[in-house]
């Protein structure tokens, strides 16, 4: 009789643009894995935080609210969910105003500790494996992971990729989507809890020459040299 083949719990970390969500996703849907988008967690949380009056510049709030709604991500990477306390976050948390908040909740330790928790228990959870990506997956939350990648691309491919999602005027402003993102890499790089970190154990990719479908298939080798080996 064959034996399933034990889950693989795979990490994908890297600064914002770098393609962890779509190079996530798609690997999860080839390998027939959950997926998980951390950083859709934190956003819920903060678009929850905005639509119920919390001061998101002022840590002690937001560690007072950090425990209050129920966030909960559905994992199936041909369409994943999100909802705070069962409300759909998909559309509200990719607004300016949840992009431009973020950072600042994402780093209070108290935050960070709920949304840690969540996720290991979704990996510990998820039938076959699951490919998780943020910014502290392979650092923090899943420092056993059995796959570990660190997406880079250099700030102007990342902001023409940003650019080609945006609509009208902002579309066009490539500066500003380019500062825009560097000031978030700084912010969430220097926090004192669980910073955007590779890995010491993290294969780097960098992505700025490579199509997407290059590195799909990158990190889907990576994947199966990985479970072969096992
Ligand atoms: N290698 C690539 N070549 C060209 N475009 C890409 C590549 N990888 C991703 N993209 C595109 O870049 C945009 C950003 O990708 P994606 O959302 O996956 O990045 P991310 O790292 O998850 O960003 P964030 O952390 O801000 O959520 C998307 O429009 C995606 O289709
Ligand atoms: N593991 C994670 C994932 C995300 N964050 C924070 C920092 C990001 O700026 C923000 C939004 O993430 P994105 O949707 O752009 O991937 O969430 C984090 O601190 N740790």
């Amino acid at each position: 009789m064959q034996t399933a083949p034990a889950p693989v719990i795979v990490a994908i970390d890297g600064p914002s643009g770098t393609g962890k969500s779509s190079t996530s996703k798609a690997v999860a849907a080839k390998l027939g894995l959950r997926y998980l988008d951390t950083g859709a967690q934190y956003r819920a949380l903060t678009w929850w935080m905005l639509s119920h009056g919390t001061d998101v510049d002022d840590p002690a709030a937001v560690a007072a609210a950090a425990g209050r709604p129920d966030i909960v991500s559905g994992t199936d990477p041909a369409a994943p969910t999100i909802t705070a306390d069962g409300a759909d976050a998909s559309g509200p948390i990719r607004t300016k105003e949840v992009t431009a908040a973020v950072s600042a909740v994402s780093a209070v330790p108290e935050v960070r500790e709920r949304i840690t928790a969540l996720q290991r228990a979704i990996a510990t959870e998820a039938p076959g494996g699951i490919v998780v990506e943020g910014r502290d997956i392979g650092t923090t939350v899943l420092p056993d992971a059995d796959l570990k990648v660190f997406l880079t691309a250099s700030p102007e491919a990342r902001a023409a990729r940003r650019s080609g999602e945006l609509k009208g005027a902002e579309a066009t402003d490539l500066a500003a989507t380019r500062a825009a993102l560097l000031q978030r890499d700084t912010a969430d790089s220097s926090r004192k809890t669980s910073p955007l970190k590779k890995a010491d154990d993290a294969v780097e990719v960098d992505t700025t020459d490579l199509t997407l479908e290059q590195v799909i298939e990158c990190v889907v080798t990576l994947v199966e040299d990985k479970q072969q080996a096992r």
